[in-house]
């Protein structure tokens, strides 16, 4: 496998005492694309989040790992300056910071001017974050924001959720350029979407799938064929 990014080690996560995912092994190598399937309420998200350290989210055995690095005891701001960055499902809407003062903040106002057309968001400077974004426009902010953020690891959370289907080909495109070019520190980009549509893989090359049911990741393989059989059987035949 290439070199390790993401690694994952028998990882129990709880939400207010309620335990969610239990015993969790992930590895995740550089230039890798894995995608996470699962019904309804499986834990997808909240794996995700465990990852980027957002609360309520509380590691509570095993150990997850950045470059060898030990990062489930840090915050979440040390976790992006690490290189974790995470597009969401549904962010919040951040009145008073603009497109533009973020993009300048970070340090990527060319990203936003060479880039933002990509995904059809090029009037988007003086707007402010999220409000008054159409239910596509903030999934594309979303994947676009990754962009301007620069991150090692990339997490997306259903990125083609309520964005029509011309427009998932620009988000796919941009995931693909995403990971085809190395962060400003020169270091190749990794990534885990969620999907539970699948049509993102249409559009993108991933390496490997991975099926979540109760908190736990039943099956791994090859994410085309275990679509079409969860497509063809549901998830029925997947449980532990
Ligand atoms: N903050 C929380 N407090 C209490 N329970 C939570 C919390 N967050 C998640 N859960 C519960 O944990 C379980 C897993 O939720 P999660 O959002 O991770 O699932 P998911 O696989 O992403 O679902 P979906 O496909 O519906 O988005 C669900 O039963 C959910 O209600």
């Amino acid at each position: 496998m290439a070199e390790q990014i993401l690694g994952i080690r028998g990882l129990d996560v709880a939400a207010k005492g309620v335990p969610i995912l239990r015993a969790v092994d992930l590895e995740i190598g550089a230039g890798e694309v894995h995608v996470l399937f699962g019904p309804n309420g499986s834990g997808k998200s909240t794996l995700l989040s465990a990852i980027m350290g957002l609360p309520p989210y509380v590691v509570s055995a095993g150990e997850i790992r950045l470059g060898g690095e030990r990062i489930d005891g840090l915050a979440i701001d040390e976790r992006a300056r690490r290189g974790i960055g995470m597009a969401f499902q549904r962010p919040p809407a951040i009145d008073g910071v603009t497109v533009e003062d973020f993009s300048q903040t970070l340090g990527s106002a060319d990203i936003l001017h060479r880039e933002a057309a990509s995904l059809d968001l090029a009037d988007f400077a003086a707007r402010h974050i999220n409000v008054g974004f159409s239910g596509g426009e903030v999934k594309r902010w979303e994947v676009f924001k990754l962009f301007l953020q620069d991150p090692r690891l990339l997490l997306f959370d259903e990125p083609e959720s309520g964005v029509d289907l011309e427009h998932i080909s620009a988000v796919g495109d941009a995931i693909n350029r995403l990971m085809r070019t190395p962060n400003r520190a020169g270091e190749a980009r990794s990534a885990l979407i969620i999907t539970h549509t699948g049509f993102i893989l249409d559009y993108i090359e991933a390496d490997v799938g991975h099926v979540m049911i109760d908190g736990h990741i039943v099956r791994s393989g090859e994410p085309r064929a275990l679509f079409e059989s969860i497509q063809k059987h549901g998830y029925k035949t997947m449980q532990p």
